[in-house]
């Protein structure tokens, strides 16, 4: 299957801050992924490399099979990106902007476009600088979406969104993913949306990417096992253990198997996860 996108030990550092640190994934058609991480913890960076808007410091990068600086327009027009603080187009209104937008974008999707114009109730003849954070978010998304492209780019793309906007929106998402074999990144910390949508989740911390594995391998082989006091446990080669704290280790690489004296042996969803890890 071929990657539409591949990071290959990319490093990015704004002085002497390493916000990416060898980080390496690949994207493959049908993929939704759910970028999990702290503020700050690089999201918007990985992405905004990836389309080629600033330069890694290291590493290789493939989008759509070609180098992020010089993505050719085909790639282009097949990559869409919806960015933590849309915007311009302040003083058209929503149909006006939406005419120009579509203009760059030969396999536009009119039915689409007017199908999630009514969905996000936006009306074509309000002014782009009238809309309120959540219309804003809604227009870029749209604009985002209408022309099906195969590798899309999510920062944030539902903080503003009302629930049930929301909820239609991820539905969306990964029905678009599956049928036309697209692959969707997406930041979010809304963990409950992640764990409704998302097919893997890769999660960023302190510039390494921690984990990037399918949700279902998550819940199935991470676990919180908790010790008395003192003990120290000794975990089969397998297992790799993310994270310590006081008397519970968190580990990845579980298969059913105990452990003498433990006190808890914990599935986690993802917020608990989260909080595990950053706590
Ligand atoms: N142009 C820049 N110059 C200097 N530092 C930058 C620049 N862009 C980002 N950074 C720093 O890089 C780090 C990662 O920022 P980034 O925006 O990628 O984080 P994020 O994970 O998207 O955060 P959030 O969840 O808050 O949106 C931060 O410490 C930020 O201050």
């Amino acid at each position: 299957m071929d990657a539409l996108l591949q990071l290959n030990k990319v490093v990015k550092r704004f002085e002497a801050n390493t916000v990416l640190d060898e980080v390496s994934f690949t994207l493959e058609p049908g993929m939704v992924v759910g970028l999990l991480g702290a503020n700050g913890a690089g999201k918007s960076t990985l992405m905004r490399i990836a389309l080629g808007i600033i330069d890694a410091d290291a590493g290789d990068i493939e989008t759509l099979g070609e180098a992020p600086a010089q993505l050719s327009v085909a790639a282009k027009e097949a990559t869409g990106y919806v960015p933590q603080q849309p915007f311009g187009y302040e003083n058209a209104t929503v149909a006006m902007a939406l005419a120009l937008h579509r203009s760059f974008y030969a396999s536009w999707d009119m039915q689409l476009e007017q199908q999630w114009l009514q969905r996000f109730a936006l009306d074509g003849k309000t002014k782009v600088n009238k809309l309120s954070v959540g219309q804003r978010q809604a227009l870029a998304i749209i604009m985002a979406m209408a022309y099906r492209p195969k590798l899309l780019l999510l920062d944030e793309p539902v903080a503003s969104l009302d629930p049930l906007a929301r909820r239609q929106f991820m539905a969306d998402l990964f029905e678009l993913a599956l049928e036309s074999g697209s692959a969707v990144l997406f930041s979010s910390h809304i963990t409950s949306d992640l764990e409704r949508v998302a097919s893997h989740v890769a999660l960023l911390k302190n510039g390494k990417l921690l984990l990037m594995r399918e949700l279902d391998e998550i819940k199935e082989h991470i676990r919180l096992v908790t010790f008395p006091e003192g003990v120290m446990p000794t975990f089969g080669e397998h297992i790799r253990v993310l994270h310590r704290r006081e008397y519970s280790w968190l580990i990845d690489g579980y298969r059913g198997e105990t452990w003498a004296g433990a006190l808890q042996c914990q599935a986690l969803n993802l917020e608990q996860l989260y909080l595990e890890l950053h706590i």
